[in-house]
């Protein structure tokens, strides 16, 4: 375990006062990316009061080993968020690959702000120039597994942050994709 379901509490709590301290007085567009952010995200805006409204964006490039890949998205941002102040919500900032690409698409779209906020912070592996606005805990280079992150989809549902053995990964890598095969 490298995060117990009590830390994770409180610094979550904290971070969502830090959130409405800077988005005070104005109605809030959070987009989250999924798989990864249910339980972050569920357990963060809970501590809200602020109005916001909630979309999601779906990306994955992980499949179902512990390197990033192309990036796929599944999903795409349905409420307009123009002239909108934006929290994008991530799991994990890694590579940095993932929310390089998100921010992009996001900018694109003409909000008025946006600041990202990731529960984890690999910075070890970074790869493009990002950081996050809020980040909750700065982790080594760890493949973590819980929380609501997954490997190979298995995982999610652990409360606690936890460093996958590398056994269990080394031991998958002959093993089949658990997605479904292209039609
Ligand atoms: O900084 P990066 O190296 O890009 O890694 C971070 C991304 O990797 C994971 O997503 P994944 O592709 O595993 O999809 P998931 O959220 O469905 O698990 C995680 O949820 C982040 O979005
Ligand atoms: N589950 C999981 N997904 C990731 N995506 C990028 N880094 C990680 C990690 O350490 N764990």
């Amino acid at each position: 375990m490298l995060i117990s379901d009590k830390q994770l509490a409180r610094r979550v709590q904290e971070m969502s006062v830090q959130i409405e301290r800077d988005f005070k007085g104005r109605e809030m567009v959070v987009v989250s990316l999924l798989n990864g952010t249910v339980l972050f995200l569920a357990d963060l805006i809970r501590h809200l009061s602020l109005p916001l409204r909630l979309d999601f964006i779906g990306v994955s490039s992980y499949g179902h080993g512990t390197e990033s890949g192309d990036l796929v998205f599944t999903k795409e941002l349905r409420l307009d968020v123009r002239g909108r102040d934006v929290l994008l919500v991530d799991d994990i900032l890694d590579t940095g690959k993932t929310i390089h690409r998100v921010l992009a698409k996001l900018k694109a779209l003409k909000p008025r702000r946006i600041k990202t906020c990731v529960l984890l912070d690999k910075k070890a592996r970074r790869v493009e120039n990002v950081q996050a606005d809020y980040v909750g805990f700065e982790i080594p280079d760890y493949f973590v597994v819980g929380y609501g992150l997954d490997f190979a989809e298995r995982y999610r549902n652990l409360p606690f942050v936890g460093v996958l053995h590398p056994k269990i990964y080394k031991a998958n890598a002959k093993t089949k994709s658990p997605y479904r095969k292209k039609k």
